[in-house]
């Protein structure tokens, strides 16, 4: 494998996808660069979703393909929004508007603990029978008002205990080394070093 396209259209996780897969020294491009169009994500699972758009994404160029399905699970919430965390407050998809109804739904709401998901695949071609599959979670609290700049989606809200910062606040190579993203990409890298091996 010398080439990759990464199956996703949003810019916080390929910048984040494109950081953490440098190790591997191969060339990775976006999928926007082939105008491959937005997949369904009709899963109850974020693992569902990370094959069907990473099999879209093969499909429709004819090369190995990785995506990410993510998302924040509130534990007050009974793990909402969960796999439905980009469309939280409907379409079109806007990190505000979530935002601000993640805040309303935990308005007055004293138990904030939550986590970020993500599941990674990766699929050699569209109808690869063994996708490469690699998760991770990452534990926070939502603080009652966002802080920080920098990454993307949820981050300003998520506040790491240990830190006491949040995700947005956190420099962006900590926010590898400690997020769900992080966790699961190396996880995949292993499982990729062991299979050229073999
Ligand atoms: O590190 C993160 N920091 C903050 N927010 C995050 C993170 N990771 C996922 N999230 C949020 C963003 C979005 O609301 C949802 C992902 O939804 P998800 O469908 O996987 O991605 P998407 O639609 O933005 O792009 P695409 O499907 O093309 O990869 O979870
Ligand atoms: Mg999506």
């Amino acid at each position: 494998m010398d080439k990759l396209v990464l199956a996703s259209g949003n810019a916080g996780k390929l910048k984040e996808l494109s950081s953490l897969l440098a190790p591997l020294g191969i060339e990775v491009l976006p999928q926007s660069a082939f105008n491959v169009s937005e997949a369904e994500e009709p899963h109850p699972s974020f693992v569902e979703n990370a094959i069907a758009k990473a099999r879209h994404a093969a499909r429709a160029t004819g090369l190995p393909a990785l995506a990410d399905d993510s998302g924040l699970c509130v534990d007050v919430l009974g793990g909402a929004p969960g796999v439905l965390s980009a469309r939280f407050a409907g379409e079109p998809k806007s990190d505000a508007r979530n935002n601000a109804l993640l805040l309303e739904r935990l308005a007055d709401e004293p138990k904030r603990g939550a986590r970020f998901y993500c599941a990674l695949a990766l699929v050699r071609h569209a109808d690869d029978p063994q996708p490469i599959i690699a998760c991770g979670e990452w534990h926070g609290e939502i603080l009652e008002a966002a802080r920080g700049q920098g990454g993307f989606g949820y981050d300003p809200l998520f506040l790491v205990p240990d830190l006491d910062q949040t995700a947005a606040e956190i420099d962006h190579s900590l926010k590898n080394v400690l997020s769900h993203r992080g966790k699961a990409m190396r996880q995949l890298l292993d499982r990729l070093r062991a299979e050229q091996q073999a």
